[in-house]
């Protein structure tokens, strides 16, 4: 059975930003505080009961009008837009663009808050003389990015601003108070491939994510199953938001009114969809397919690049995502934080391969066992069981 994949057209379409989705109530929480208790523990409390309605607002506005910038570089990628990093992988004007957008957007909405933000780019490479003209054209679609979107009231940024604002990403956050997490391109090779790929942006607070935006600019409205690019009336372009307590929601990034969306109720491994990285050096593809053919999954995988994954599944699109990177390989909060939020607020469950929840407030990186498996509550055991079975088969095979 051949793996199927997820292209997509590009989107086009004015937009303005539709924030006024229906009040998130978050549940009220009783505590009572005994002297015992220790500051962390009453500032979590906290933190799960507070609301973070402005935070939300100002990350669904950034995030979008970073979607638009990045729409417009994919319909347009020069060869001369893609840069390669030092550790080889790909950056394009458009991962800087978004992430010098999404910094001076939220900075600028919280003037008076301390500003931390955890964030995948920085500016070395743009400093250097033989990437000026670079530089040049990402202020440019900066600039005309918010001028384009009803921010004309904002003076331009200079060269030196859009450094600026790619380098306040440089945050270790960590357990106690607010950092914002942003993947500013998540899925650059799939975004450079004309393919999916995420504008990703959560908030931690004292550790914890709190809430998430996943703006997916090619993923279809509806479904990736029943998705007909060469229909006209199928569309692309999806925002999601989840807020801690108040469920995910997801709209266009057109502008349509948000609904509530939740992760597949199927109980039966035999009709289930699996996501897996589009890309074979990103997650091993034969671990993943011992473990699903363990459980019993009939369907070929869902290849797909980003946290677009964890939209689609988040929605019911398909039941299970597996990530299993080599041997050695860091997991990045950034490539996770707003996708395990929109996944857990819509009922899912999102795990390393020993079984452990994902723990965000260790600094940049996830540290995690392995791999991270994502699903809903029913299927969960028996992708447990399936996970360590095959973990261990693979090592033993290794060793004889
Ligand atoms: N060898 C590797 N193993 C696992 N993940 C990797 C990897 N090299 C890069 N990545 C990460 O995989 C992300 C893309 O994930 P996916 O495969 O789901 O599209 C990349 O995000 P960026 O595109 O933001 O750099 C990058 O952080
Ligand atoms: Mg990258
Ligand atoms: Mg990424
Ligand atoms: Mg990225």
């Amino acid at each position: 059975m051949g793996a199927s994949t997820v292209r997509a057209p590009l989107t086009r379409g004015v937009f303005s930003i539709y924030c006024s989705y229906p009040r998130l109530k978050s549940n009220p929480l009783y505590f009572s505080v005994s002297l015992a208790s220790s500051v962390q523990q009453v500032r979590r409390a906290a933190a799960a009961s507070m609301s973070y309605d402005k935070q939300l607002a100002a990350a669904k506005k950034a995030a979008f009008l970073a979607a638009r910038l990045c729409q417009k570089v994919q319909k347009a990628l020069l060869q001369s837009d893609i840069q390669s990093k030092s550790d080889k992988s790909p950056v394009t004007v458009a991962d800087y663009g978004s992430q010098a957008l999404v910094s001076f957007i939220l900075e600028k909405e919280f003037p008076s808050m301390p500003f931390s933000l955890v964030a995948e780019e920085d500016s070395e490479d743009l400093r250097r003389e033989e990437t000026r003209g670079t530089l040049v054209r990402i202020k440019e679609l900066v600039n005309d990015t918010l001028a384009s979107n009803g921010m004309n009231d904002i003076s331009p940024l200079s060269e030196e601003d859009v450094l600026d604002a790619i380098d306040r990403g440089k945050s270790e956050g960590g357990p106690h108070g607010q950092h914002w997490v942003l993947d500013p391109i998540d899925g650059t090779k799939g975004f450079m491939r004309g393919d999916q790929y995420a504008i990703a942006l959560a908030l931690l607070d004292e550790g914890k994510v709190v809430l998430g935006v996943l703006a997916c600019p090619n993923l279809p409205l509806t479904s990736v199953t029943s998705y007909d690019r060469h229909n006209s009336q199928d569309k692309v372009g999806c925002l999601y938001f989840a807020q801690l307590g108040a469920g995910t929601f997801m709209q266009s990034i057109d502008g349509s009114p948000p609904r509530k969306v939740h992760v597949s109720a199927t109980t039966n491994p035999e009709g289930a969809l699996f996501f897996e990285s589009f890309e074979a050096a990103h997650s091993s593809h034969d671990l993943s397919s011992l473990i699903v053919k363990k459980m019993g999954v009939k369907t070929p995988p869902v290849r797909m690049d980003s946290q677009a994954k964890y939209g689609a599944l988040s929605r019911g699109d398909g039941e299970i995502y597996l990530r299993f990177p080599r041997e050695g390989y860091r997991e990045k909060i950034w490539d996770h934080a707003a996708g395990y939020m929109v996944v857990a607020e819509a009922g899912g469950i999102v795990t390393d391969a020993a079984g452990n929840p994902l723990n965000f407030s260790r600094g940049r990186y996830l540290d995690l066992d392995t791999g991270i498996i994502v699903t809903n509550q029913k299927l969960m055991p028996a992708l447990s069981k399936a996970v360590v079975e095959s973990l261990k088969e693979r090592a033993s095979s290794l060793q004889s």
